[in-house]
């Protein structure tokens, strides 16, 4: 790391200093409105930085939230705000932050996983972090597809307002949506501020968000949030409907949310940049090549109490099987591990048993959330499956892991 640097737990009166850091790494200002809610969420306890004689030369943050995995929510550390200053870059300083921030997690034992999404995909294997679930991004000729086979006009409502006004609906129907969903991550008070904020320089010249709420006979069945962005051209209206989120509880919701979504007047595509690979919408179009869907990495996992990690989750058909596993950061992780179990639930210990497939804990970071195949990882020879018991298809899961926000 060079001479008189050292890493030490931020401070409160790093954050200034913290935010000029991100602002110069990832090339933008971080101020106003944004800064007060990075504030809001930021756990100074949990924050990292990089001091070169009293120079914030790098940083990163664990936040305390909850992912849903299969079968299960845990505590997951979600890692993000990470940088390097340019003058301090390729010297070692991102592998001591996440060298020390690892150890820091795992001896407060409290996390069996940490989560982040990365900026590049090439920064985090190294580490230990695996790319577990990938997203759909949507650019939508929406004129160009029709929802297919309507059922009979649906018996549900839409209510529209502000997002903040029915925010009582909306994160319950969240909370609701998202213990099935694995991927997406718990929201207090405070994180539904910072992934509803919405200042007006961010917009890009787009309208403020919106909101609506589809309520069945029984109450509330779902939500859609969105802004438009005007355009018009020779041809007449052009407007881009920019959808941020979907959750709805039943088909029939999520069909009547899209169909409003894809009709909107004056439109003429619609985008939605956190698509599940497995989007339903896929489904529910004559056309599905005019969504434009592309497919990118989306959520890295760690294990970092691997034991713990792996009996946390729940498996979709029976587990009996020895896994070997390397973890030169976490020595703990290290080693053979019997795990058995199944829908119900599972246990992992320690064992002297021959293993059935050895792998990296970054290859099982990947495996982790069912999204990424263990067959495909010992097809392109990162797995080596060495028995014919073969874990492949109690690893996956019956929804593919999707995100519903860039932390
Ligand atoms: C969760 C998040 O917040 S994601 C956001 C990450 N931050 C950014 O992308 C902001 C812009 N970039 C940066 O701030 C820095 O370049 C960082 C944080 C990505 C890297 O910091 P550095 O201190 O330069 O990394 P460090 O010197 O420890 O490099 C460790 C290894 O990773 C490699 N590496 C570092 N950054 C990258 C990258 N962007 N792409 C590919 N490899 C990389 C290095 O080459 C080095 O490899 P080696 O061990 O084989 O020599």
């Amino acid at each position: 790391m060079g001479d008189g640097m050292r890493l030490r737990p931020g401070r409160i009166g790093d954050f200034p200093a913290i935010c000029d850091l991100l602002g110069y790494v990832f090339h933008e200002e971080i101020a106003g409105e944004v800064k007060e809610l990075e504030a809001e969420v930021w756990e100074v306890e949990r924050s990292l930085v990089a001091d070169d004689h009293g120079v914030i030369a790098g940083h990163a943050v664990a936040y305390s939230r909850e992912l849903t995995v299969p079968g299960a929510v845990l505590p997951a550390a979600h890692i993000s705000c990470v940088g390097v200053l340019p003058t301090h870059r390729r010297r070692g300083l991102l592998t001591a932050l996440m060298h020390r921030q690892l150890g820091e997690i795992a001896e407060a034992g409290r996390e069996p996983i940490a989560v982040l999404w990365a900026s590049e995909s090439a920064i985090y294997p190294r580490f230990g972090y695996g790319p577990a679930a990938a997203r759909l991004k949507f650019d939508i000729l929406n004129r160009e597809v029709r929802l297919t086979a309507p059922p009979a006009e649906p018996a549900g409502r839409l209510r529209m307002g502000d997002p903040a006004t029915l925010l009582t609906d909306i994160s319950k129907l969240y909370d609701q949506v998202r213990a099935d969903r694995v991927g997406w991550s718990g929201r207090d008070d405070r994180w539904w501020r910072y992934v509803l904020r919405d200042p007006k320089d961010l917009r890009d010249g787009a309208t403020k968000r919106y909101a609506v709420v589809h309520d069945g006979p029984d109450g509330p069945t779902g939500y859609a949030i969105w802004r438009a962005k005007e355009r018009w051209n020779h041809h007449g209206p052009d407007a881009e409907v920019q959808v941020r989120e979907v959750a709805a509880v039943d088909p029939e919701t999520y069909r009547a949310l899209w169909r409003f979504l894809l009709g909107i007047d004056l439109s003429r595509s619609v985008t939605y940049t956190l698509g599940a690979v497995d989007e339903p919408l896929q489904y529910l179009v004559d056309e599905p090549r005019r969504l434009g869907g592309t497919v990118s990495d989306a959520l890295f996992i760690r294990l970092v109490d691997l034991p713990a990690a792996l009996a946390g989750r729940r498996y979709r058909t029976a587990v009996d099987v020895v896994l070997e596993v390397d973890d030169p950061i976490l020595p703990a992780n290290t080693g053979r591990w019997r795990l058995t179990g199944g829908p119900e639930g599972a246990t992992c210990s320690r064992t002297g048993e021959p293993a059935d497939l050895a792998c990296s804990v970054t290859d099982l970071g990947a495996a982790y959330l069912g999204g990424t195949s263990l067959a495909a990882l010992a097809a392109a020879g990162r797995v080596r499956q060495l028995t014919a018991n073969d874990p492949n298809a109690a690893f996956g899961w019956h929804r593919a892991p999707s995100a519903t926000e860039v932390f």
